[in-house]
């Protein structure tokens, strides 16, 4: 197959999100597409000293590619779904969603092997509610200290020694070869993964059919399935970053499993759960196991 123009991706500049734009690159161009990456720095890359929550959300990161796509610098941009708002703005939608990589979180540490292991007080590093809230459950002793920047940023901050331990990805250490920093991988049922974790979105402005022609063999269906109930959760309840809110759906024996938690960031208590799970076979399936299980959240009390 041979493209008829070149395809243009927009991409944040972190090393991360070249990776991903450079992985979707190799992809379209194992198809026969043409591609070119325009890079560019987003209000989300520029703020560091604040949490993200505070200054806008998940969109700041979004907001400078969507313009690319809406001037038509851009045809599409890759993103961690994870930072993706749930809702787009009018005139963009979702083209794809690719196979997810490793959800869960990681724990690294220059000294010490787990979350277990870390000595009382210890500072552990994370501006993420969602981790604040499931670390405080997990070692009410910690001390839980903001923590920005891209990887390579809270890596070095870790090895300055301001903290003792963070949390990250998994699928961002893995993915720029940082895996040997991982000393322990949190399962979902000690640390469940945000909406989104791990996977890669692709968004494209709404109608483009060529861009979305060539980008339908790079779908992961059932890491679809998985998100959008996923995302359904955090849509309905709300969803912003700066709810200490967790999602992770995945598949099992022919059935989705779909668990979340919520936690108060502000009163320290136990953590709410809500689960369900069905034979999901379309997105609008996927989304209305989201939307129950989000309502099961919010009767348990979630907020
Ligand atoms: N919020 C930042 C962010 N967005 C995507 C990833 C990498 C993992 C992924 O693709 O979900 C990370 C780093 C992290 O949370 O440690």
């Amino acid at each position: 197959m041979t493209a008829a123009r070149k395809l243009v991706i927009a991409t944040r500049e972190s090393r991360l999100a070249l990776w991903q734009a450079n992985h979707v690159k190799d992809l379209l161009e194992q198809r026969g597409h043409a591609v070119e990456l325009l890079g560019m720095t987003t209000r989300g890359d520029q703020i560091l000293d604040r949490a993200l929550s505070k200054v806008g959300g998940k969109g700041l990161f979004v907001k400078e590619l969507e313009t690319a796509l809406e001037e038509g610098r851009a045809d599409l941009a890759v993103h961690s779904l994870k930072d993706v708002p749930m809702e787009l703005p009018p005139g963009f939608e979702l083209a794809c969603v690719m196979e997810r990589e490793d959800p869960r979180d990681a724990f690294v540490s220059p000294h010490f092997a787990s979350v277990q292991d870390l000595p009382q007080g210890a500072r552990v590093g994370t501006s993420s509610l969602r981790r604040v809230v499931q670390l405080r459950a997990l070692r009410p002793d910690l001390v839980i200290e903001p923590l920005r920047g891209n990887l390579d940023t809270r890596l070095r901050k870790l090895d300055e020694g301001q903290y003792d331990a963070i949390v990250l990805a998994a699928a961002g250490l893995k993915r720029l070869g940082l895996a040997e920093r991982i000393r322990a991988v949190f399962e979902p049922e000690s640390m469940l993964p945000s909406a989104g974790q791990g996977a890669l979105g692709i968004e494209i402005r709404a109608g483009r059919a060529d861009v979305a022609a060539a980008l339908a063999p790079l779908a992961h269906q059932a890491t679809w399935l998985a998100v959008a109930a996923e995302r359904e959760v955090s849509r309905a309840m709300g969803g912003s970053c700066s709810m200490p809110l967790a999602a992770h759906a995945r598949f099992d024996g022919g059935m989705l499993h779909l668990a979340t938690a919520w936690g108060d960031a502000e009163q320290p208590g136990p953590l709410l759960r809500a689960a369900g799970g069905g034979t999901i076979a379309d997105l609008g399936e996927a989304v209305a196991l989201g939307a129950e299980v989000a309502s099961r959240l919010r009767a348990a009390g979630a907020r």
